[in-house]
């Protein structure tokens, strides 16, 4: 695939047990975009943005993220598939016994850095970039939901991922505090890091402009092209 191109999925069926949740999947996205995948309630929202990174598999067609083929992926590949793609839950999954700076060091350690002071300075720059470079020594009850989804983005950014995940990041949030958190990775999107965000807050995408797929009746419908 092109530097530019991220994600390419041709015709995928994506099953959860045995049944068929989406069909006819098509789907690019590129370096730097902004899109958000909305749709009912298990419309799959979910499931595909879980396929990217193979925690479902592809049933049929031809799925790739960077330069993994998803239908032929080997296991002893998936935590590097995953080392590319910072994923944002809506449930911020923090670890609580832990401060920030300790959370964002521990998915460090875990993927491989060693040097302290690379360590210690890429955590500084992540927290700034999410604005919270002052919260290092908080612990995860001592901050505002919305504090806490920034901490979870400066996560997901640690290993400069190219492309971005968003479950319904805005979902434990109030509308303002949403808002501002959307707000932040539109801002990150245009630095060409890409971002799909699934999401049932319409109010948000009048807001922020991005492209538009739809989960329903089993397709994934793009609303870019309908006039
Ligand atoms: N672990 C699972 N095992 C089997 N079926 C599942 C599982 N998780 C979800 N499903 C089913 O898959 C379908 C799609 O669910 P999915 O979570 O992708 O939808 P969604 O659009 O993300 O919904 P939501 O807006 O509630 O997050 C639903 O019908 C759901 O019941």
């Amino acid at each position: 695939m092109s530097e530019e191109l991220l994600v390419k999925y041709t015709d995928v069926v994506l099953n959860r047990e045995e049944n068929t949740i989406l069909r006819e999947v098509n789907l690019t996205v590129n370096r730097g975009d902004f899109l958000y995948v909305i749709g009912k309630v298990g419309s799959g929202k979910s499931t595909l943005l879980k396929s990217m990174y193979a925690e479902i598999p592809i049933e049929s067609g031809d799925a790739q993220v960077f330069d993994y083929c998803l239908q032929k992926i080997k296991r002893k590949n998936v935590p590097y598939l995953r080392r590319k793609i910072g994923i944002v839950f809506q449930d911020f999954q923090l670890l609580i016994d832990r401060s920030v700076e300790k959370n964002l060091e521990f998915v460090l350690r875990a993927t491989e850095w060693k040097n302290k002071s690379m360590i210690k300075d890429r955590i500084h720059e992540v927290l700034v970039q999410v604005g919270m470079q002052n919260k290092a020594y908080k612990m995860p009850h001592e901050l505002s939901g919305g504090e806490q989804q920034r901490v979870v983005i400066a996560r997901a950014l640690l290993n400069s991922p190219p492309l971005i995940l968003a479950d319904e990041p805005t979902g434990n949030l109030d509308p303002e505090t949403g808002s501002q958190i959307v707000a932040l990775l539109h801002t990150i999107s245009r630095k060409g890091t890409a971002v799909i965000m699934a999401t049932h807050n319409y109010s948000i995408v009048q807001t922020f402009p991005g492209k538009i797929m739809r989960c329903e009746n089993m397709h994934l419908v793009d609303l870019n092209q309908t006039p």
